[in-house]
């Protein structure tokens, strides 16, 4: 495997009939965050579902943890927490956790361990439908946790997380890739850019950055991460334009 977390060459997806994703090449290293971003609409989720494995692909090849994506080994070693994630609201926490824990052979004291690493040991017993969103967030990331994944593959976690919340999940991430995790995690809070290390920005389904954010801010001469991705469309839309007036 390497360096690389995941490898994906030639990437291409279709989706009810449209094209969604267009030969994407990306490389994901490990034990580092690396922040997907792009507006809405731009493949971020597709793109992390041919990671997981959950998205038939139309070409191209994606290597994750050494392993083709989907095969049986990398299940457990991947988490993967989606936008809607599945819970279970009339059961409690910890019942939830277990139900996950005894699909994947993991004992009480690793449900105390994830339950612990996203600080939701006091709300243990307590039932899923009666806790906040951003609890609610957090008992997905527990689950997740729970096998001890390789690599955690995360759709917007942060989304309607209050500023200390998202400020102290963060803080996992990096905990988790200091010890050696992967992390890709998407967004479209270009805020939330500064705390990645790398970042890959998406538009059309095509990669149009993968870089640090000091790279992209040196290249563009943007303030912020959100300068850096218009000037970084502006330069695209420009340069489609041109090819449009040759063609
Ligand atoms: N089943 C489908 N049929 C047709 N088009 C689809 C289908 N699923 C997704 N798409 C299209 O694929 C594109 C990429 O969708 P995707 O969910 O990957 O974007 P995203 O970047 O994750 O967006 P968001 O930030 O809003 O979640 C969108 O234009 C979407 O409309």
């Amino acid at each position: 495997m390497g360096n690389s977390a995941i490898e994906i060459a030639g990437l291409r997806v279709v989706r009810g009939g449209t094209r969604v994703i267009e030969s994407l090449d990306l490389t994901v290293p490990v034990g580092q965050v690396v922040g997907l971003l792009g507006p809405s609409g731009s493949g971020k989720t597709t793109l992390m579902r041919a990671i997981v494995g959950a998205q038939i692909v139309d070409g191209g090849s994606v290597t994750v943890l050494g392993l083709p994506a989907g095969s049986a080994p990398l299940r457990r070693r991947i988490g993967y927490v989606t936008q809607s994630p599945s819970v279970y609201g009339d059961l409690t926490v910890t019942e939830n956790l277990r139900y996950a824990a005894a699909i994947l052979g993991v004992g009480a004291d690793g449900i105390r361990t994830a339950l612990t690493e996203v600080d939701l040991l006091d709300h243990a017993d307590q039932a899923i439908g009666t806790l906040s969103g951003g609890e609610r967030a957090r008992v997905s990331l527990a689950i997740a946790l729970l096998g001890r994944p390789d690599l955690l593959v995360l759709d917007e976690p942060t989304v309607g997380l209050d500023p200390v919340l998202r400020r102290d999940l963060w803080n996992l991430f990096h905990r988790l890739a200091s010890a050696g995790v992967s992390l890709l995690v998407s967004s479209h809070v270009m805020d939330e850019a500064a705390r990645c290390d790398r970042l890959v920005l998406l538009r059309g389904g095509a990669v149009l950055s993968d870089t640090t954010l000091d790279e992209l801010l040196a290249r563009t001469g943007a303030p912020d991460a959100e300068g850096a991705f218009l000037a970084l469309v502006d330069e695209a839309a420009a340069r489609d334009a041109a090819r449009g007036a040759v063609a």
